[in-house]
């Protein structure tokens, strides 16, 4: 019997958000009149692709409960980990009992409020006949520089670099055992380095530059600016 393949997300947003320096988790922070993972959520419901998105809280967050998108019939929410990667199998695991190892997962961090339908789908329409799966990415409008302290010691071919950007997406089941056979390893800032890890090469799939991730304080008026714009 073959069934169908299904689309999940997964939102980790158990950060602390240290280098915001912000009263609360960036993700809490206001951006035109809702919180930042308000409006992450409410693009990600939008695309109207998902079977559910588990969304990864810390066990002590008292923001999550109070905002009515946690209540949301296609919301689950998942105990937050230590790292980002923690965040993210907590995740997978909450969803293991409805979700087949050839689903797709669609990992978008609850810090980028400004993506697109469009780019979800640019993403899902690109790599839906991928063997391993890929992320949105972003090439450097900069000249890159290899630096020791401040000595610049070599300029990198801007052809190899590109910058990650979520939503990243892999197969259920290989996104899982990657990242847990990786865990622990403080190398693995996002999903695409836990398959790298397994020998597999990710595709990037060129994004938006508007789709930035809420890092520092300047951060929050781009990103009104960005959204004014779309
Ligand atoms: N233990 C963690 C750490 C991070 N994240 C999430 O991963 C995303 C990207 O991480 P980052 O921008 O680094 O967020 P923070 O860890 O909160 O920021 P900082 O590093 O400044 O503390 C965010 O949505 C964040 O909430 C998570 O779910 N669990
Ligand atoms: C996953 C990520 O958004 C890709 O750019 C990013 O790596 C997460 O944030 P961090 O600053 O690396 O913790």
């Amino acid at each position: 019997m073959t069934h169908s393949i299904k689309f999940w997300a997964i939102v980790p947003a158990a950060g602390v958000g240290k280098r915001m320096q912000a009263d609360r988790p960036k993700q809490y922070l206001d951006l035109a009149g809702k919180t930042v993972i308000e409006h992450t959520l409410l693009r990600l419901l939008q695309a109207d692709v998902f079977a559910a998105i588990a969304v990864a809280v810390s066990e002590e967050d008292p923001y999550w409960p109070e905002l009515a998108v946690s209540q949301h019939q296609n919301i689950i929410t998942a105990p937050g980990g230590k790292e980002r990667a923690d965040s993210v199998l907590s995740g997978l695991k909450t969803i293991r009992e409805q979700a087949s190892d050839d689903d797709w997962v669609l990992v978008h961090d609850a810090a980028r409020p400004c993506i697109t339908a469009s780019d979800i789908h640019l993403l899902i329409d690109t790599l839906a006949g991928d063997d391993v799966g890929g992320i949105l990415a972003l090439a450097s409008p900069d000249t890159l520089k290899q630096v020791q302290g401040n000595d610049i010691t070599g300029t990198l071919d801007r052809s190899h670099i590109w910058r990650a950007l979520t939503p990243q997406m892999f197969r259920y089941g290989m996104l899982k055992t990657a990242l847990e056979q990786s865990q622990g390893n403080p190398a693995i800032t996002d999903d695409a380095s836990a398959l790298e890890l397994q020998g597999l090469r990710p595709k990037i799939v060129e994004g938006r530059p508007d789709n930035i991730k809420i890092t520092r304080p300047e951060d929050l008026a781009l990103a009104q600016f960005y959204m004014e714009q779309q």
